[in-house]
């Protein structure tokens, strides 16, 4: 598959382009602590998704003649994207699915999630007033999900977050997902700066190990799901509780450094 780029041409308004070779630092300036972009994750970090992505995972396996899982059960199969999600539901009871069974599972979970998509789903608090905060530090940001395309550009919109973003990453625009780096890679290049340059903020493993393999300082929020493993164990560079403290942590770091 020929990797795509998401990218934003003006508010609202996300097309598809050919993507040029990610650009790979061999030595990040870990030193250097100015952040003129920052990525977000989606689930669990800016949008509490889970009521939706358990309802629709709850009514595929209605589907199949399958027992309703409770909410905290689905949360922790959730951040390695749909086909783990479906994976990991149809196998709860312990015999992984046949890949008959994945197949129908993700037909019929897609359908039922293009419904419930932003039903029941909100924004964590502090979400807004930490993006404004970034956004006066003159910084650029971008989405970095492994949500698809389909699911995650409407979501921003009807969340009414697309505005803020110069660039989003999705699931699928990308040969590989997060924990591997190539979307951040792909962000960093969209928004026309180095890996170093970036932070990265999220709220599961497959956050922190992107972050760390693209050699980008990270920080982790203590509210998503990260697969049902508390967060004091990711290796991050802090945790914090909401984005606007983030915001705060990037512009105390800038100055710390600035005053080195
Ligand atoms: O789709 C998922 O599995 C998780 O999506 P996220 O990367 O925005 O947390
Ligand atoms: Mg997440």
């Amino acid at each position: 598959m020929t990797p795509a780029w998401g990218t934003r041409t003006r508010p609202g308004n996300f097309t598809i382009h050919p993507a040029a070779d990610p650009v790979r630092p061999l030595s990040p300036a870990r030193d250097t602590m100015h952040f003129p972009g920052i990525l977000f994750d989606l689930d669990g970090t800016l949008l509490d998704t889970i009521p939706d992505l358990a309802d629709a995972a709850n009514a595929m396996r209605q589907d199949m003649g399958l027992a309703p899982l409770a909410q905290d059960i689905i949360a922790t199969y959730v951040g390695k994207g749909v086909e783990q999600l479906v994976i990991r539901t149809l196998g709860h009871e312990g015999t992984p699915a046949s890949v008959d069974m994945v197949m129908r599972g993700l037909a019929r979970y897609q359908d039922h999630y293009r419904a419930l998509n932003g039903q029941r789903s909100r924004l964590y608090p502090g979400v807004l007033a930490g993006l404004e905060a970034f956004r006066e530090q003159g910084a650029r940001l971008a989405v970095v999900t492994n949500k698809g395309t389909e699911f995650a550009i409407p979501l921003l919109r009807q969340m009414s977050l697309d505005g803020y973003f110069d660039a989003v990453v999705c699931g699928d625009t990308c040969e590989r997902k997060k924990p591997d780096p190539m979307p951040l890679f792909h962000a960093c290049d969209l928004l026309g700066i180095t890996p170093a340059q970036a932070l990265f903020i999220g709220d599961s493993i497959n956050d922190a190990l992107a972050a760390n393999a693209a050699g980008m300082r990270v920080l982790a929020l203590p509210y998503g799901y990260n697969e049902g493993h508390p967060v004091q164990s990711l290796p991050v560079d802090a945790i914090v509780d909401s984005i606007v403290e983030a915001a705060q942590w990037a512009a105390d770091a800038t100055s710390q450094t600035e005053h080195a």
